[in-house]
């Protein structure tokens, strides 16, 4: 190792990379995937680690690099996160979005500060700070930059997790992201929801803005609104009660609404439109039944008889965490999986405390690692932090960001450490 790779840096050094990372304008639909690899690929070099840029799809760089273990026969670690963003209404931000401005309370303003910029450089910097220590790892520990993992991964972790390259680096235990915790427990999660995309479409006569007719385009899409409404309430209820986790229920939620016709100063008033449509965002436990879900879609939500259609928009994550023959697929938490105890006895280490397992609500790239038959663990080490990914002023405090940092440097330590050939069982019968 270089000098630079196993001098130990100062607090602020380790924020300021930190906001260098988060300043860069990854943001969806056109991040700036360039600037973010010059970034990732100039913290390697200071690390000494080896790196090689991937481009699946042309311009949209995934960054591999490697941490070389002792004993390459064992299978290696590898700790993914994703470069990309999601957008940001700038006006509505207390500071703006790509300053990564540090209030007096320490908290450090930024999109992707929790989601998951955050994690991305907290592997980078617990390796800085392993090396420095004179720690060598045992199994090959390598980190992934992926792109696109926000508008579904299909250019960036599912191709790379499909490659030839992917199977070369016998992988045996995948780290993703997780989610903030607004309580002093860290979350980590087994599973995810699997993503739908629902899009319904009602047509109908035309008419009179002042004639009550039945069949409109409107009256029928609001039926079916009202209807996805009470799945909803019933769905929400499960939770409110406590009987049920939020990855545990379907969620549903209008992503947009878009009907009437246009005029130079809004919409046309006296002209009842002849088509309709509305947009959900739909999640489904891993073990819901999907059949189910999609005849209520068919029956109640988009019924023809109503003159609607539908379409579920990404149609190929209908089936994102089912194997082949149709079986959800999680990560093992009990003996069958080395990984979840040591992941445990790690945080514990560091003065961490981890809650029980869960379902992730929403969607990552670990579905993609999991449906190549690996374990795969959903974790972001944020605790007593406001879950705000996707909102407006996502923040993480710098405390927070650097007990993070020891959390992954305890993780990284035991994981690459790990001598067992470990049996890595995936599946879980039942939750
Ligand atoms: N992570 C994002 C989400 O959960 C995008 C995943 S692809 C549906 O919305
Ligand atoms: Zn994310
Ligand atoms: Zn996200």
């Amino acid at each position: 190792a270089d000098s630079s790779s196993s001098s130990s840096s100062s607090s602020s050094e380790i924020i300021s990379r930190f906001q260098k990372y988060l300043q860069i304008n990854t943001a969806q639909p056109s991040p700036q995937y360039q600037e973010a690899a010059d970034f990732i690929l100039s913290e390697a070099n200071s690390l000494s680690l080896e790196s090689q840029t991937l481009e699946f799809v042309p311009g949209k760089p995934l960054i591999l690099l490697k941490w070389p273990g002792s004993d390459p026969s064992l299978p290696s670690i590898l700790l993914n996160s994703h470069t990309d963003v999601v957008p940001a209404e700038h006006d509505k931000w207390a500071h703006p979005p790509f300053s990564a401005h540090v209030d007096p309370h320490g908290k450090i303003y930024a999109r992707g500060s929790q989601d998951m910029k955050c994690v991305g450089m907290q592997y980078l910097e617990a390796i800085r700070r392993l090396k420095a220590s004179g720690f060598k790892p045992t199994r090959t520990v390598y980190l992934s930059f992926v792109p696109d993992e926000e508008i579904g991964g299909h250019d960036g972790a599912e191709k790379f997790a499909e490659s030839d390259i992917f199977k070369a680096l016998n992988v045996g235990i995948v780290l993703d992201e997780g989610l903030a915790s607004p309580s002093e427990n860290y979350r980590a999660f087994y599973a995810e929801r699997c993503p739908w995309w629902l899009i319904i479409k009602a047509t109908g006569a035309p008419g009179h803005g002042s004639k009550l007719y039945d069949n409109s385009a409107m009256e029928n899409i609001l039926k079916s609104i009202e209807s996805v409404r009470r799945f909803r309430a019933s769905q929400f209820d499960l939770v409110k009660a406590g009987l049920k986790a939020e990855g545990e229920v379907v969620s549903v939620n209008m992503a947009f609404l878009k009907a009437g016709t246009p005029s130079p100063t809004g919409f046309v008033m006296n002209l009842q439109p002849s088509e309709a449509e509305a947009g959900f965002d739909i999640r489904i436990p891993p073990t819901a039944d999907q059949e189910s879900l999609e005849k209520r879609i068919a029956e109640e939500w988009a019924p023809s008889s109503r003159n609607m259609t539908f379409r579920l928009g990404q149609f190929k994550q209908k089936a994102s965490v089912l194997d082949n023959s149709g079986r959800p697929v999680l990560t093992a938490t009990d003996s069958t999986n080395p990984w979840w105890a040591l992941l445990e006895e790690a945080v514990k280490k560091a003065d961490g405390k981890l809650g029980k397992p869960e379902i992730f609500p929403a969607s990552t790239d670990a579905r993609y690692f999991r449906l190549q038959g690996l374990p795969a663990i959903g974790f972001s080490p944020m605790a007593n932090t406001p879950i705000l990914l996707h909102d407006h002023n996502e923040f993480l405090n710098k405390d927070e960001y650097l007990k993070g940092i020891s959390i992954y440097e305890s993780i990284i330590k035991s994981y690459s450490s790990y001598a067992e050939h470990a049996r890595t069982a995936t599946w879980r019968d039942e939750l």
